[in-house]
């Protein structure tokens, strides 16, 4: 870094097209060069009150801090201002950001927690950094090129057994060496993969982070809990070794959260089952080796697990977010699968899917809850370091106000998620389904619709910038762009609400009058 001091005087000789410097938060800048190929023009960076002068200000209303630390940016610096200290610093790699809100109250200096301890601060610790250091610029990359996720993540996925950990606590943990060793694999529970799902979802890259392998969340269980052991074996290890993915095939064109009316047909031969059909919004459907499908059979429903092979085909829809995540519309033509790949019984199809439901949208909730924190900060910060009228965007009331409403949504929404998870860590299975199915249906609702009123809150605040893919607000864009997709993916909204007031209702006592 440059570190030959100039006073002011020094750097104000230097105002006119062809030597032109200016101060940034005490650095001093060299853009003689630069200023012809400036995005933003030349005419703006030889303005009197830019050209020589101390641009702080100017430059931090228009540009996000990350543009002064591109390489091809940070070498226009040639100084810094003699006496003066630079001010302005990003938040260190895998470091806890300060700015209120932006992080759980577990997570904010003075505050105490029932849930988390020691381990699983460690534990947050770790794996922000690794996916700060790791996955984020494969995401950014990947985003833009809309290829799948590199292999080389999935590798170190793999080696921090991030890709086991990922579905769950419980016995399939056993003898693996978690996070380098950072947690034991039965000190390991849900408020440990909650805290993995929030770190996954504060990057905003959502196509991505499906493509990262958001099939196998909800494709492998059906798989490990209802698979022949062989089979389990077989593909569990290929997954959590990070060579193969799987994809969960529910929802047709012909049928969506109403799955008892698929259309896809198995039908039992003496060779095995012949499987004919369509599925369409297949997450990873595009990169899946194994799709766990749900069929109709003549017994009712069955689930198979299909491996990609002859009669399979997959073609990619395009949706709002980005190609990464690989969604599939999948064509099944007479295609054979051995007996030995039935998940469950025959005719038992729907409790197989229907148990699946509650730990996916737990899962999902848990990174909707965190990506919305993540557009609270950004408003934060953006609010305070935007000037309007010569005066910071908070000092309007009507700015303030939807910060309040944005900061007590995703509290609220935290807190709850925090309460169930930790209910989850001292139920088992039939605990869970039969006292939380109802409270993760609603707080998936509830975190999805306030989703998306800070999307639209923060597009307001954002202005232009907030539909503009690049530059100060990319964030929000892609947030507001990409929002919908919690609000439908596992159980739209409204279905949500529905299924957790008819279990309510189920339960209500008989004895019980106004
Ligand atoms: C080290 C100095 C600077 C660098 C490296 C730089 C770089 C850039 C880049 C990369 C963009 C594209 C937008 C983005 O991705 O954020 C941009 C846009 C812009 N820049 Fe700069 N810039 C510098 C200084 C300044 C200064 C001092 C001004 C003063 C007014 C300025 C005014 C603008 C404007 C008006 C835009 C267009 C913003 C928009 O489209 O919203 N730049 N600059």
């Amino acid at each position: 870094m440059a570190t030959k001091q100039f006073s002011a005087e020094d750097v104000a000789k230097h105002n006119k097209e062809g030597d032109l410097w200016v101060i940034i938060d005490s650095r001093v800048f060299d853009l003689s060069k630069f200023s012809g190929m400036h995005p933003g023009g030349l005419s703006v960076l030889t303005a009197a009150d830019v050209a020589g002068q101390d641009a702080t200000e100017a430059f931090f209303g228009l540009h996000r801090h990350e543009v002064l630390l591109k390489p091809q940016y940070a070498r226009l610096q040639i100084g810094v201002v003699a006496g003066a200290a630079p001010q302005i610093a990003p938040r260190a790699l895998g470091a806890l950001s300060g700015v209120p809100y932006a992080e759980p109250t577990w997570l904010s200096a003075g505050f105490h927690s029932p849930y988390f301890n020691d381990s699983h601060r460690a534990f947050q610790a770790a794996v922000r950094k690794f996916f700060e250091e790791i996955i984020l610029p494969d995401a950014i990359a990947r985003e833009e090129d809309g290829k799948r996720p590199s292999q080389a993540v999935f590798d170190e996925m793999a080696r921090t057994n991030i890709l086991a950990m990922r579905m769950g606590p419980g016995p399939h943990l056993k003898g693996r060496v978690l996070m380098g060793g950072i947690v034991k694999p039965e000190e390991y529970n849900y408020l440990h993969e909650m805290i993995m799902g929030q770190e996954g979802a504060r990057f905003n890259s959502r196509g991505y982070l499906d493509g990262l392998g958001g099939g196998t969340y909800i494709g492998l269980p059906p798989i490990i809990n209802f698979g022949q052991p062989a089979l389990r074996d077989k593909i569990v290890e290929e997954v959590y070794a990070g060579k193969k993915l799987v994809c969960l095939a529910i929802s047709e064109a012909f049928a969506g959260s109403d799955v008892a009316g698929l259309k896809c047909f198995a039908k039992k031969t003496d060779k095995g089952w012949l499987v004919t059909g369509t599925k369409k919004w297949i997450t990873n459907g595009m990169t899946a080796d194994y799709f766990t499908v749900g069929c109709r059979s003549e017994k009712g429903m069955v689930v198979l697990c299909i491996e990609r092979g002859p009669g399979v085909e997959t073609k990619p829809i395009k949706t709002s977010y980005s190609p990464t995540a690989g969604t599939a519309y999948i064509t099944f033509d007479n295609v054979l699968v051995p007996f030995e790949n039935t998940l469950g019984k025959d005719g038992f199809g729907l409790q197989v899917i229907l148990s699946n439901f509650n730990h996916e949208r737990w899962g999902m909730t848990c990174g909707s809850i965190s990506a919305q924190r993540v557009i609270v900060e950004e408003c934060l910060k953006w609010a305070t370091q935007r000037k309007v009228f010569g005066k910071p965007l908070t000092s309007q009331a009507v700015i303030r106000a939807k910060l309040a409403a944005m900061i007590s949504r995703v509290e609220s929404a935290q807190a709850w998620l925090e309460n169930v998870t930790y209910q989850m860590c001292h139920m088992d299975y039939k605990q869970q389904s039969t006292h939380l199915a109802g409270q993760i249906a609603f707080i998936k609702m509830y975190a999805t619709k306030t989703a998306q009123e800070t999307a639209a809150d923060a597009v307001q605040i954002f202005g232009g910038r907030g539909i503009t893919r690049t530059g100060m607000g990319k964030h929000i864009e892609h947030y507001h762009r990409t929002v919908p997709f919690d609000s439908v993916l596992g159980g739209a909204e409204d279905v949500l609400g529905d299924l957790g007031v008819r279990q309510a209702l189920r339960k209500m006592p008989k004895n019980a009058r106004l």
